[in-house]
């Protein structure tokens, strides 16, 4: 590639997100290619510039391309980038290594740990790739259709690369889309997952009829939560409290846009869990998150109150009921008992 030319892209996962960033690349003029494994999808977005599984409505920009071959995706990438439900994320990297250009970086707008390990999803990516392969994610408060509209976000990108954090957020930075830079990656993908967590937990209570007050303290505890097993992780308390933490904690738990949130809502309402999953049609990402998030939590030795309410109300082991008892009745203790950011 020469240095005057737009890197082409590769976008792996043609749901909602990765037709959205897909659009969003090929509108700042990149060459970018989507590639889907539904073949309805991607001839659909190949043919009448839609994805109508996914982004109903929604024109795509014409020079963007799908296909469902890998290899022809990722043929003279110069940057790769995983948006596929973190259940789906291993095996995708494990598919694309031997068919990476060897310049192309890999970033990942997944957000999640991987399922059943709880590993971080840059560690399972630099397994994967092996070492030397410059690797960053992509996070921050963001609906996909919102995006796919034009409408202004911003986001931010960490990696440890930061000649490859400059290039991956030069794709994503334009005129409606502001992407910021950091060099965090366990903050980032700490505060991407847990907030999808701390999201089921505000729609219950939503759909509960419990308030506005209840919403507030539930975020304000979740962040509370999200920044204690940050530290115990080895994350930045600042890299929170900002688009990664804060921003998508908020975007989350009060936007009913949220897939997480929606199914705290219908919990909340009485649904039943398998109801409430084939209402949404999509991915919702807690299913997984909560109970890695709790696994990380006993290993590290510590209490994540709301979380662990999730994961059980998310197995049926608790009712919504029961859950907010079981907050209510917790003991009464100092706001910071240790300060979190020293
Ligand atoms: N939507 C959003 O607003 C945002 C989503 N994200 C994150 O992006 C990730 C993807 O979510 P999103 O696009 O919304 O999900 P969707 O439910 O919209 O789409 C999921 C996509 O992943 C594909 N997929 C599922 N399993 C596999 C697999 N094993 N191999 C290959 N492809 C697979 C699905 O294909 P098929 O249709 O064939 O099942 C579909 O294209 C999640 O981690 C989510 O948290 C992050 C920010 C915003
Ligand atoms: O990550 C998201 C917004 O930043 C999307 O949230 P949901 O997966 O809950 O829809």
């Amino acid at each position: 590639m020469a240095a005057s030319e737009k890197p082409k892209v590769a976008v792996l996962g043609a749901g909602s997100w990765g037709t959205a960033l897909a659009a969003l690349i090929a509108r700042h003029g990149h060459d970018t290619v989507l590639w889907g494994r539904d073949p309805a999808v991607v001839t659909a977005i190949a043919d009448s510039h839609q994805n109508p599984r996914y982004l109903p409505g929604i024109a795509l920009p014409e020079p963007l391309r799908a296909t469902t071959a890998l290899p022809a995706a990722l043929d003279a990438a110069d940057l790769v980038l995983v948006v596929v439900p973190s259940h789906a994320f291993a095996g995708i990297l494990e598919a694309l290594a031997p068919l990476r250009p060897a310049h192309a970086g890999v970033a990942w707008a997944t957000k999640g740990f991987e399922p059943g390990s709880g590993r971080f999803l840059h560690e399972v990516a630099s397994e994967r790739l092996g070492p030397g392969v410059p690797l960053a994610v992509v996070t921050g408060p963001s609906f996909a259709r919102e995006v796919a509209q034009g409408l202004p976000t911003a986001l931010t990108v960490h990696s440890d690369d930061a000649g490859f954090c400059q290039q991956v957020a030069d794709v994503l930075h334009g005129p409606a889309f502001r992407a910021y830079t950091g060099n965090d990656m366990r903050g980032a993908e700490l505060g991407g997952a847990m907030k999808n967590v701390l999201a089921v937990a505000t729609g219950v209570a939503d759909g509960m009829g419990l308030g506005l007050n209840a919403r507030a303290g539930l975020i304000t505890r979740g962040l509370n939560e999200m920044l204690r097993l940050n530290i115990a992780l080895g994350g930045r308390p600042e890299t929170l409290m900002g688009l990664a933490g804060l921003g998508d904690l908020v975007l989350t738990c009060t936007g009913d846009l949220s897939r997480n949130r929606r199914l705290g809502l219908a919990l909340g309402r009485g649904a039943s869990i398998e109801q409430a999953v084939r209402e949404i049609g999509q991915v919702v990402e807690s299913l997984q998150t909560a109970d890695e998030v709790m696994r990380l939590a006993g290993v590290h030795g510590i209490e994540l109150p709301i979380a662990e309410g999730v994961r059980d109300v998310l197995h049926g082991t608790v009712t919504p009921a029961e859950g907010l008892a079981r907050l209510m009745a917790r003991e009464r203790k100092a706001e910071y008992p240790q300060s979190l950011f020293c």
